[in-house]
């Protein structure tokens, strides 16, 4: 589409700007809480909602705690949420056994909180780093990540979740086939309306140093991702990826991180026309949460106009750590 104008004068562009109500009028975008899913951090024990030095204003809670949190989050009109364990280095072993352990911290939060708040809709994470001693997201064999032995775990892990009543499994590891092999799993355990929104393109990231922090990750981790997340000089290869998913049964798909890659989603969304997600991801949340409090940006502003930029590329609908704070500003009517 080529938009069709006169010349100056006949045409200001200056002049659907004038006020308020008419900037309304013809605004493009919006951004609504429909839009946002809360990823939140589960850990063992009572009572506790310990902050995550890294991410100012972010916690891992106790299952109980999450609970709380997701009540008073369907209260502000947040609809959905994803649930991310953290694991200390003393729980984490080789089998990464805890994965598909129907009684890990996930598990139990996602059947609390299906209990307390029925409307609400649960996502999950699937990969191994939560669990792994060495902080990767498949399993390790002589320092080499193997693929097709990490997806059969993921697809016991994935049914663990889904038995526990997630809505939505979040494969976010990168091996290759295990989307239509978790499909296939799910399929045949009679969870035929539990979905797959796919990390299909995920890069290997310096903005998740946070996030490896908030789960317990960072210490773990030996050597980089780079063997099975995306190149960052690459586009091309996104496409093929959600492609792939999209053919073996991803309901959704997402791009992660979310602002340096907003070229991506909207590449996704004008090619394929799926529901498409964008994650901000932890290191985009501190920065602006750092800015702000050393007083550099004004940080409410910032959140609101980084989140509409995921609009306007043509996302469906963001992953950010500021859903609560976005939920209590638009309850202010603001
Ligand atoms: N599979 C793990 C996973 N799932 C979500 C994130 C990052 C989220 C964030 O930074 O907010 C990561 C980290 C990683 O791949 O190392």
């Amino acid at each position: 589409m080529r938009p069709q104008q006169a010349a100056y004068p006949a045409t200001r562009l200056r002049r659907t700007r004038q006020s308020a109500g008419i900037r309304a009028l013809v605004r493009e975008n919006t951004l609504e809480l429909g839009d946002l899913i809360w990823p939140v951090f589960v850990r063992s024990g009572e009572g506790i909602e310990e902050p995550v030095a890294s991410m100012p204003g972010v916690f891992r809670r106790s299952v109980d705690k999450v609970v709380e949190a997701a009540r008073e989050a369907a209260d502000l009109g947040i609809g959905a949420m994803c649930i991310f364990p953290y694991t200390g280095i003393e729980d984490r072993t080789e089998d990464c056994a805890g994965a598909w352990d129907p009684e890990n911290n996930a598990n139990r939060a996602i059947r609390a909180i299906r209990e307390a708040v029925p409307e609400m809709v649960i996502m999950t994470d699937v990969a191994l780093d939560t669990y792994n001693i060495n902080g990767h997201d498949g399993f390790v064999e002589d320092g080499i990540i193997v693929n097709d032995r990490t997806v059969e775990a993921l697809v016991k892990m994935s049914l663990a979740q889904a038995e526990a009543g997630a809505n939505i499994i979040g494969p976010s590891d990168m091996m290759d086939g295990r989307v239509g092999a978790i499909r296939a799993g799910l399929e045949a355990a009679g969870h035929s309306d539990v979905m797959i929104m796919s990390y299909s393109a995920k890069y290997a990231s310096a903005f998740y140093g946070p996030f490896r922090d908030a789960v317990g990750a960072s210490g773990a981790l030996t050597g980089d991702k780079k063997t099975y997340q995306m190149d960052y000089a690459n586009s091309d290869e996104a496409l093929r990826l959600i492609e792939r998913d999209l053919r073996e049964g991803a309901d959704m798909v997402m791009v992660k991180p979310g602002l340096p890659y907003l070229d991506i989603c909207h590449r996704v969304k004008t090619t394929f026309g799926a529901p498409t997600f964008a994650y901000q991801v932890s290191g985009e949340y501190s920065m602006i949460k750092a800015a702000a409090q050393n007083g550099w940006i004004d940080e409410e502003r910032v959140m609101m106009e980084s989140l509409m930029g995921f609009k306007r590329a043509g996302c469906d609908g963001v992953l950010t750590y500021f859903a609560p704070q976005v939920a209590r500003l638009m309850a202010q009517g603001r």
